[in-house]
């Protein structure tokens, strides 16, 4: 293929309520689209960085400086441009691998649909349908979130994530445990709140049987995590830190991790991400699906991705009503805990021109 241009599109999509991290309050999804438009076919990427660099480095704005800039010229100067020819073409630009990961499943999808090829089919999936579970934020009260934790339960969701930060862990967990007894499958995020000097209070977990305990250190102390490993029973899962193939393979090696939360987005595209499955399953790791509140472009990308064989516990690709009151996609609607993988060729979504408009804040095109 050779690239016509791209365009870079952004959407504001409010939130159905405020999520609560350990690192902010968000109440709206600022998400960078972008369409790669070639003489066969097009394609479709989501950008998963948030409007600020909180969860990592990357955040929309510089996102699409890069790929302005940088990234989509590069990849305009291949004249037989497939999907496996995007990472290595944009090695030379250091980083930036959420905005290397939009454009490389852009270029993707655009191939794939031409070839009338599924994504799921691409990948290797073994499975038409998807576990689901959920991501809870940080509530203002216990009787909230006991309420926010029900809903979830009754929709289905086969496992429930609890956020958690210093000062909203034990006491959230405790009260979960309580109301909902020992067989909900439970687990907490910490997005990296913690300390290696808090090992002995996160230990107090571990009487509640959860699943794992999500990224509790720095992205970056992988060593931390190795050594807090031997004081938990408690499974540690990474996401921040498991930026490449090879750093699963690192952190599973000097024990940091025992399952990997697997995104797209962050590790700079869904074949660098099909890498990581492999490098897991091959250390007898489990891995799930992780989610980035993503519309349902991104949303279908990663359920073709959670159907891969290593993917064994339920991950956060939630139903689109988890998020959001309307989706610029046909919405994915919770089926007994499960959603269906998309059949199409590409990531088998199209966006809906009217409700895309309607929560486009800019667009551009960039001619190549
Ligand atoms: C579903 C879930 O918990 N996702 C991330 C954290 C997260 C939380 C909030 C976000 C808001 C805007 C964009 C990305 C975001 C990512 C995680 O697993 O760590
Ligand atoms: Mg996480």
């Amino acid at each position: 293929m050779k690239l016509t241009g791209v365009e870079l599109r952004t959407v504001e999509m409010p939130l159905v309520a405020p999520f609560r991290t350990s690192f902010g309050t968000q109440q709206v999804r600022e998400i960078l689209l972008l369409r790669v438009v070639t003489p066969e076919a097009e394609g479709w990427g989501e950008c998963v960085a948030m409007s600020d660099p909180l969860y990592s480095s990357e955040y929309a704005s510089a996102c699409a400086d890069v790929l302005r800039r940088f990234l989509i010229p590069a990849l305009g100067r291949i004249r037989d441009l497939d999907a496996t020819r995007v990472a290595p073409t944009l090695a030379p630009f250091k980083g930036h691998r959420m905005a290397k990961a939009a454009l490389e499943i852009a270029v993707l999808d655009a191939e794939l649909r031409a070839r009338g090829m599924p994504l799921s089919r691409e990948l290797g999936a073994v499975r038409d349908r998807v576990d689901c579970g959920v991501s809870v934020g940080i509530m203002e009260s216990i009787p909230q979130l006991l309420d926010a934790v029900a809903g979830y339960l009754d929709a289905g969701y086969l496992r429930i994530k609890l956020k958690i930060e210093p000062g909203w862990d034990l006491e959230p967990v405790r009260a979960v445990r309580e109301r909902f007894g020992d067989g909900v499958a439970l687990q907490v995020d910490a997005n990296t709140a913690y300390h290696r000097t808090d090992a002995r209070h996160l230990a107090r977990l571990d009487p509640f049987d959860l699943l794992l305990i999500e990224q509790p250190l720095d992205e970056e102390d992988v060593l931390g995590h190795a050594q807090l490993a031997r004081q938990l029973t408690t499974p540690i899962c990474l996401d921040e830190s498991i930026v490449s193939a090879r750093a699963a393979a690192d952190a599973i090696a000097l024990g940091a991790c025992s399952i990997v939360n697997i995104k797209p987005g962050r590790v700079g595209g869904f074949l660098e991400a099909r890498r990581i499955h492999d490098v897991c399953v091959a250390h007898d790791v489990p891995v799930w699906c992780g989610g980035m509140l993503e519309s349902g472009i991104g949303r279908a990308a990663n359920l073709a991705l959670a159907a891969l064989p290593g993917f064994t516990l339920p991950g956060d690709t939630s139903a689109s009503d988890r998020y959001y009151a309307r989706d610029v996609t046909e919405p994915f609607r919770l089926d007994r805990g499960q959603l269906a993988v998309p059949t199409g060729p590409g990531i088998g979504v199209e966006p809906i021109a009217e409700a895309l408009d309607a929560v486009t804040t800019s667009t551009e095109w960039i001619a190549v």
